[in-house]
């Protein structure tokens, strides 16, 4: 990374030129009357209707959702969503070039009347889950063909985690004359190539190619952060993953899930046998416990905090050093200990960063010498990369801050480590929540914001289609509620636009003082019901201190402690 700002998401890529940076460029693909056969052995019952007897032969060299993206050769997958059946859009498919459509009966039906029998369709119930097996068929992807994949899932810190892992990979592909690959919510990357995500995970279509393309370019291992968003709807089908990481799971999501149950079975979904060789699994709290007995297949549990019985690995002499902190990794079993550090603020990140170097030095796939992944913790300092958006520091004096915190756990672990920080200062934070998301965790944050923070500043986050004012309503009822409850004496204001909340901010804060933009983290534009609004916090921040006479950081490729340390 070249500056610490540079998220490639200024730029919006259209789902077809998207798509067209996933693809290999040579696919040997399949007979449609093969992945039939694949499909029935993984036990979808495909019924084929094919269109002509050489239809069946028909090689398919792609798999696309999406019409935009569909190209000559390419399987059309058309499932049904919540707004729209994607057998609607089989002419659009057809025009592009698909040569076959894997769909469900009733999108077999619309096929039909849409294109008639131009295309062979083949018919499964479960078309998001068949999806995977599919591509991974037309890709040539199976357990074995790489690269090592190493999944992270949990409610915080996958982001995070995903870079730190990426970063200590790097420096042990670099040996092999390998790089490596990242896949998640800022940017999707193979080797030095990157470009913008659109979801935090992609589609199975999406990552098939990936895979494919990421052996074209010699990457041996890579990095993803796997939502719970992306195993409901089946996204990962048919990946195999060397080791798959839990950070954690608190409130978020409910929306989609329902309860915490459901939002934990999702992700426990990623913890099986059949999808993963390793689990390593993060205790910290009742979640990680509950997780650990639920994974199946090898299961290695890592405790950060507290003081566990049963672990195989715990951090231990964590103290602080910079912004961030030095800390041990201790292997009960062996009695092995690895002294490393993260320059990121926060003890989360030493949970991530312990995360990230277990699930190195437990990749079967890899199995790295020791002396090897020592080195390269002690020579590339791989945990003290600039994240964008996670606790990045934008000045020192005031303590600036921003933080992609957006739900009610991750607002307390960031407002805790401001508070370790803070000396005499005040901590100054902005924050608001984002629409058509969670609602209930609205009041909670707005609650937590005022108990932690002595002057908090609501603004708007991403309203999406919801009436901005209704979401800072339900934010600024839950201060207000514990500011009364708890006669609390927090500064309480509400100021919108975000980018004049971002300069209040600046105004009350002395050198001292910490300020924390919370919620946004790399994201640069607000949707505002589908009108984009261009607005980074980090350059609105910088703008407003450097206008206030602050001295700001220098925007490049290290962390303030680098800075802090140089
Ligand atoms: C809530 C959710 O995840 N919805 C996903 C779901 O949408 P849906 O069921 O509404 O589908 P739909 O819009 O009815 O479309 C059905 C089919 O018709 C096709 N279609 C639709 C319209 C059209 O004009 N042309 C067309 O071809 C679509 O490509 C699709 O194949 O299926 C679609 C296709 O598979 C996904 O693109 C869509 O993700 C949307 C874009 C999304 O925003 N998802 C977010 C919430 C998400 O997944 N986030 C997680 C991270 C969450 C977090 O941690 O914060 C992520 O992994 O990114
Ligand atoms: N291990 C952790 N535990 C709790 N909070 C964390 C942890 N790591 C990061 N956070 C907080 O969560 C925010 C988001 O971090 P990160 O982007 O790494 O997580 P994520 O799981 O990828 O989130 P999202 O899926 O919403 O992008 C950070 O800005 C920080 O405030």
């Amino acid at each position: 990374m070249t500056d610490s700002d540079a998220t490639p998401d200024d730029v919006r890529l259209s789902v077809a030129e998207q798509d067209s940076v996933f693809r290999p460029a040579a696919v040997t693909g399949g007979a449609l009357e093969d992945l039939a056969g694949v499909l029935q052995s993984a036990g979808y019952d495909p019924l084929v209707t094919p269109v002509g007897r050489a239809s069946l032969q028909t090689r398919l060299t792609g798999a696309a959702m999406n019409p935009q993206a569909v190209g000559e050769g390419d399987l059309f997958v058309a499932v049904s969503g919540a707004r729209f059946h994607g057998a609607d859009f089989a002419a659009a498919a057809a025009e592009a070039g698909a040569a076959a459509v894997l769909t469900d009966a009733q999108g077999a039906v619309r096929v039909r009347e849409n294109v008639g029998y131009r295309l062979p369709v083949i018919e499964v119930e479960a078309v998001r889950e068949a999806a995977g097996p599919a591509a991974a068929f037309i890709y040539g992807n199976t357990s074995e063909s790489g690269p090592a994949l190493f999944g992270v899932t949990g409610t915080n810190g996958k982001t995070t985690t995903t870079y730190f892992l990426r970063s200590l990979l790097d420096e042990l592909m670099r040996s092999c004359e390998l790089t490596t690959g990242l896949i998640g919510t800022i940017e999707i990357r193979a080797g030095s190539e990157t470009i913008p995500s659109q979801l935090t995970t992609p589609e199975a279509v999406q990552l098939h190619s990936l895979m494919a393309l990421f052996r074209e370019r010699h990457v041996g291992a890579a990095a993803m952060e796997v939502s719970s968003h992306a195993i409901s709807y089946r996204r990962t089908a048919g990946l195999h993953y060397d080791v798959a990481g839990f950070t954690n799971l608190t409130q978020d999501h409910l929306d989609l899930h329902g309860s915490m149950e459901d939002y934990f079975r999702a992700k426990a979904e990623l913890f099986t046998r059949s999808r993963t060789r390793t689990s390593v699994i993060t205790v910290d709290d009742t979640w990680g416990h509950q997780m650990a007995h639920a994974a199946t297949g090898r299961v290695v549990t890592l405790a950060t905090s507290g003081q566990p019985t049963e672990v195989d690995w715990e951090v231990t002499e964590v103290a602080p050093e910079g912004l961030g902190h030095a800390f041990t990794l201790h292997h009960r079993h062996s009695g092995e200990r690895i002294r490393t550090r993260t320059g990121l603020p926060g003890l989360f990140n030493v949970s991530n960063a312990a995360l990230a170097a277990v699930m190195v030095l437990e990749s079967e796939a890899l199995r790295p010498r020791r002396d090897e992944v020592i080195h390269a913790l002690e020579s590339a300092d791989p945990f003290t990369i600039s994240v964008p958006g996670r606790m990045q520091v934008i000045a020192t004096a005031p303590a600036a801050i921003v933080d992609f915190a957006h739900n009610p756990d991750a607002m307390i672990r960031t407002l805790e480590a401001a508070g370790q920080t803070r000396g005499e200062g005040r901590i100054i934070l902005v924050v608001g929540a984002a629409g058509d998301r969670d609602r209930s965790k609205r009041p909670t944050m707005g609650a937590i914001a005022v108990r932690m923070a002595d002057h908090v500043i609501i603004s708007d986050d991403d309203p999406h289609s919801e009436d901005p004012a209704r979401i800072r309503d339900e934010v600024m009822q839950g201060a207000r509620e514990a500011v009364d409850s708890g006669r609390l004496s927090t500064d309480l204001e509400e100021v919108v636009p975000r980018a004049d909340a971002i300069r209040r901010a600046v105004e009350v804060a002395g050198a001292q003082d910490t300020i924390i933009l919370a919620g946004r983290g790399h994201e640069v534009h607000q949707d505002f019901d589908g009108a984009h609004h261009a607005i980074d916090d980090r350059v609105e921040l910088r703008r407003a201190l450097d206008e206030a006479g602050f001295e700001v950081l220098p925007v490049e490729d290290r962390t303030a402690s680098e800075e802090d340390q140089s």
